[in-house]
């Protein structure tokens, strides 16, 4: 049963403390909230939100890290470590890992300039990773919609929650490894994706050549690469979307995700209500 009180006599300022970390780290890493929202949320997939993610590989254990979707793409895990080190100073041994990765994620919306919340506290930390589960439980970008669906489904998180969840594209980067198909061949035609807006494809083919190792970056959020706020949906309405899976929300004909991104897009506070709910089933 979490709560949000949970550290409030063995550990008051750990909010604080956690915040102060990720404020220095951004000094030199714009991106570096981001990627902790990031842990957090294939932490959450894979046995729920537990810290699996952050088990390095030993006698028993295979690491998450290992896993396809992590895989020289997740980032951060220094800064979760520096994170822990400042937090154990204050109060030794009372922190959950898990804790930590809630407690980042929303530090690093609201430090984007997105919504706070009060973060439910209260998790325990696993002994065990599931590299196989890491594999199966993540949504991969080239994945359809109606896949990922089914896997937000199966951790209890509907149609709603995926659209307003994919809203974190709003910052961060991603590699040209995970949508050039877009660009050049998509789905073996030979041509890109027809739903790609033809300027950002040109500005796409720029900064991902036909040729190119693929691990450049692009901005998830072309318009406000760092800030968090819902520019993510208006861009999917202009055919901006990054992502096979992000276009697709929008894109996709006949689906129901269409009418929440036009509602995420127009009414912010919609997509607040929404996010709360979120962290009030699932902390
Ligand atoms: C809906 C299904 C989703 C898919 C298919 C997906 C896929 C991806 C991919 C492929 C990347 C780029 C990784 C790389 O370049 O190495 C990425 C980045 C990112 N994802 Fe997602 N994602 C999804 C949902 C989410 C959710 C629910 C969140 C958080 C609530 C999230 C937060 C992020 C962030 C913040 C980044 C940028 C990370 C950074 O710059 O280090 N994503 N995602
Ligand atoms: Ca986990
Ligand atoms: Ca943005």
């Amino acid at each position: 049963q979490l709560n949000s009180t949970f550290y409030s006599n063995t550990c008051p300022n750990v909010s604080s403390i956690v915040s102060g970390v990720i404020q220095q780290a951004l000094q030199s890493d714009p991106r570096i909230g981001a990627s902790l929202i990031r842990l957090h949320f294939h932490d959450c997939f894979v046995n729920g939100c537990d810290a699996s993610i952050l088990l390095d590989n030993n006698g028993t254990i295979r690491s998450e890290k290992d896993a396809a979707p992590n895989t020289n793409s997740t980032r951060g895990f220094n800064v979760v470590d520096n994170i822990k080190t400042a937090v154990e100073n204050s109060c030794p041994g009372v922190v959950s890992c898990a804790d930590i990765l809630a407690i980042a994620a929303e530090a690093s919306v609201s430090l984007a300039g997105g919504p706070s919340w009060s973060v439910l506290l209260g998790r325990r930390d696993s002994r065990t990773a599931n590299q196989a589960g890491a594999n199966t439980s993540i949504p991969s970008p080239f994945e359809g919609l109606s896949s990922i669906t089914s896997k937000f489904s199966a951790v209890g998180l509907n149609t709603n929650d995926l659209v307003a969840l994919s809203g974190a594209h709003t910052f961060g980067r991603a590699q040209c490894r995970l949508f050039s198909n877009r660009l050049y061949n998509f789905n073996g035609t030979g041509n890109p994706d027809p739903t790609l807006n033809s300027t950002y494809l040109a500005t796409l083919r720029q900064t991902c050549p036909q040729n190119g190792s693929g691990t450049a970056l692009a901005n998830l959020d072309p318009t406000t690469p760092d800030s968090f706020d819902s520019n993510y949906f208006s861009n999917l309405q202009n055919n901006q979307g990054l992502l096979q899976s992000d276009q697709e929300l929008f894109s996709t004909t006949g689906s129901a995700t269409i009418a929440i991104v036009n509602t995420f897009s127009s009414n912010r506070n919609c997509l607040l209500s929404k996010l709360r709910s979120v962290n009030d089933k699932y902390g």
